[in-house]
C-alpha cells in the first residue's frame, strides 16, 4: 500500500466524499499538495497534523469555502458521491446545504435561540412545521433540555459549549448530508468539550462526520478514521503541507507505517 495517496475503498456506494490529486494554492503559494483521500458514509474522519500544514484547507474544500478566499486556487478533483464538485452544473450554494459545517469559535447569529434555527431555515425553503424543526435540531444537538424554556433569549446569552451546539443545531436544521468540523472544541471546557464529542457519535447515525483537530486524544476518542497531515520545506524556504498517512484510527495510533506518524502521534513533534 502506498500511503501516500492511500484509498481506503473502492467501495463508491458508501464513500461520501473523495479527493483525488487534490492541491490548494493561495496565490502562487501551494499550500498543500496532491491528496488522495476517502471519507466514508456515517463514519467520523479526523484531520490531525502541526499547525500549517493545510488540515483547515483541506477542509474547506470539502464544501467549496475556498471559493470564497481570494486567491485561493483548488487544483484536481473532489467528488461528492462520485460527482465533480467543481462541475458546472453544481451550485455552491446549494453544496454548502448538503455539506455543512460548524468552525472553531462558537457563532451564533445575534438573533433569539429559535431564529438561529429558523433563519437559516428559511432562507433555504422551508415550509414546514418551524416549531417542530427548531425542537428537533436542538433535540439533536443535545441542547433542548437546557433551552427549551428560553427560546426567545438570545442565542449570545448561552455559554460558549451551548453556543457552539447552538450552531451544530443550525447546521442539522437545513438537513445536510456531511458536517465538517473546524476544530469545533477548541474553545470549549472539558466537560463541554466531552458533549459536543458524545454528540458526534450520535450524529455520525445520520450524517458524515470530517473534524480538524489539534486534539490527538479527541481523534482517538472519536474517529473512525485518521488522517495524518505534515508540512515539508520547499526548496523557496516555505512550507507545503501533504497527506502522510490514512487509515483506520487505531492504527494511526497503535501501529503507525510512517515514521513522521509516529514521531508525532507518540508527541516528538508538532
Ligand atoms: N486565507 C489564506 N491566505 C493565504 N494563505 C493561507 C490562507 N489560509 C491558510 N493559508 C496558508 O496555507 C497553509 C495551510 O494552512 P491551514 O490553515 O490549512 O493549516 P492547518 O493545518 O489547518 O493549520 P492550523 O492547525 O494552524 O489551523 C499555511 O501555510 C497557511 O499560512
Amino acid at each position: 500500500m502506498n500511503y501516500s495517496s492511500p484509498l481506503i475503498s473502492s467501495d463508491i456506494a458508501n464513500t461520501a466524499l473523495r479527493t483525488e490529486q487534490l492541491s490548494v494554492y493561495y496565490g502562487n503559494t501551494l499550500a498543500v499538495r496532491d491528496v488522495y483521500l476517502d471519507i466514508p458514509k456515517n463514519k467520523i474522519v479526523s484531520f490531525i497534523g502541526p499547525s500549517g500544514c493545510g488540515k483547515s484547507t483541506v477542509l474547506r474544500c470539502f464544501n467549496r469555502m475556498n471559493d470564497l478566499i481570494p486567491g485561493a486556487k483548488v487544483a484536481g478533483r473532489i467528488t461528492f458521491h462520485g460527482q465533480d464538485i467543481h462541475a458546472k452544473t453544481i451550485d455552491p450554494v446549494e453544496l454548502r446545504r448538503r455539506i455543512g459545517m460548524v468552525f472553531q469559535k462558537p457563532n451564533p447569529f445575534p438573533k433569539s435561540i429559535y431564529e438561529n434555527i429558523a433563519f437559516g431555515a428559511r432562507i433555504n425553503g422551508y415550509q414546514g412545521n418551524m416549531d417542530e424543526l427548531v425542537e428537533n435540531s436542538l433535540r439533536g444537538a443535545a441542547l433542548w433540555n437546557e433551552v427549551k424554556d428560553k427560546l426567545r433569549a438570545s442565542g449570545l446569552s448561552l455559554s460558549g459549549g451551548q453556543q457552539q451546539r447552538l450552531c451544530i443545531a443550525r447546521a442539522i436544521a437545513i438537513e445536510p448530508e456531511i458536517i465538517l468540523m473546524d476544530e469545533p472544541c477548541s474553545a470549549l471546557d472539558p466537560i463541554s468539550t466531552l458533549r459536543i464529542e458524545e454528540l458526534m457519535q450520535e450524529l455520525k447515525e445520520q450524517y458524515t462526520i470530517a473534524i480538524v483537530t489539534h486534539n490527538m486524544q479527541q481523534a482517538s476518542r472519536t474517529s473512525d478514521y485518521t488522517a495524518f497531515f505534515n508540512a515539508e520545506p520547499t526548496s523557496k524556504g516555505g512550507k507545503v503541507g501533504h497527506l502522510v498517512e490514512y487509515n483506520r484510527t487505531e492504527l494511526i495510533f497503535q501501529s503507525p507505517q510512517e515514521e513522521k506518524t509516529k514521531d508525532y502521534v507518540s508527541g516528538r513533534f508538532g
